[in-house]
């Protein structure tokens, strides 16, 4: 659980001069960010920037070469994994998770660090199981297999097991990859609901946007700029880092939206918009929400 006597001031994420250097690439250079707590704060940036990178160097997975990751004013390597994993959450990619697991043992997973050497899980264990499982309305899934599950419901387990592991941090890796939009909003609301910290590399630009509080924008390793969306979504910006033109236009919720096409063509009539179709239109994602919530 979050540490009482943290200030709630505190940054949840300090990174001095962080550089990360491997086999003479330079894969983070020298990143120096404060996060606050309690908010969705989006990564973003082209194939390569260095994205993931910046999310496991604050899981402390990678040795950085330089600088230093403080997680609640204390440097993320001088975690143990049980305190860290009661802390925070990381869920990467899906492919690359293979449970061979019910959904309930999946989610159960969440107990370990609270386990002694040879105690089981107890009835308590198991309320919080069945408690987080029906937050994420699965519970008619929980003898499935995990691997059987879509890959909506399958985010949806893994967000229950970090409820479970009692984490207040969630550092997740692309998690609207391979989503349909329903299932990306349904993710996102979730997100939004969650009671703590949420850090998550996205492409989305759209999406971003709507749902996340502050944005990374990062390039070839360097944060090029952080802040609200409307100050990280300025054109100039997305076109130069993504080598696209831009053109952002305000939504009817006062968030950016943005229209993207190859070079020295209109992205407004353009074909072909790359990513999310015809505006996120504000008004049917709300509409789509509030039916979610009926
Ligand atoms: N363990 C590693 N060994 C060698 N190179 C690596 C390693 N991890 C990352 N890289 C390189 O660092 C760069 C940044 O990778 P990273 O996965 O952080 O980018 P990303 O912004 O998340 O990309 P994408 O959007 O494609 O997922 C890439 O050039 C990648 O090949």
């Amino acid at each position: 659980m979050f540490d009482k006597s943290i200030l709630p001031t505190t940054p949840l994420f300090k990174l001095n001069g962080v550089c990360w250097n491997l086999a003479s690439k330079d894969i983070l250079k020298n990143i120096s960010l404060s996060l606050p707590r309690n908010k969705i704060i989006g990564i973003i940036g082209p194939n390569g920037a260095g994205k993931s990178s910046l999310l496991k160097a604050m899981h402390g997975q990678i040795k950085t070469s330089q600088g230093t990751v403080d997680f609640n004013d204390q440097p993320i390597l001088q975690y143990g994994l049980k305190d860290k994993a009661k802390q925070i959450a990381f869920i990467e990619q899906l492919p690359e998770l293979t449970f061979d697991l019910s959904v309930y043992d999946a989610v159960l997973a969440g107990r370990l660090p609270y386990q002694g050497l040879f105690s089981f899980s107890n009835s308590s264990d198991k309320n919080r199981v069945l408690s987080a499982l029906e937050k994420m309305e699965l519970l008619d899934k929980v003898s499935q297999p995990f691997n059987t599950l879509s890959g909506g419901e399958q985010q949806r387990a893994l967000i229950a097991r970090s409820l479970v592991q009692g984490a207040t941090t969630l550092l997740l890796d692309e998690p609207t990859n391979h989503l349909d939009i329903r299932h990306q909003l349904e993710l996102m609301q979730t997100l939004q609901e969650f009671d703590g910290s949420v850090i998550m590399t996205i492409h989305d630009l759209n999406m971003a946007s709507h749902y996340c509080d502050y944005l990374i924008l990062i390039n070839e390793g360097e944060v090029v700029k952080y802040g609200e969306p409307k100050e990280v979504l300025n054109a100039e910006l997305i076109s130069t880092t993504y080598k696209v033109e831009t053109v952002v236009k305000e939504s009817s919720l006062g968030t950016p939206y943005l229209y993207f096409c190859l070079a020295e063509s209109d992205p407004i009539n353009s074909a072909e918009p790359i990513n999310s179709a015809e505006p996120i239109n504000s008004a049917s994602l709300l509409t789509l929400q509030s039916n979610n919530n009926d």
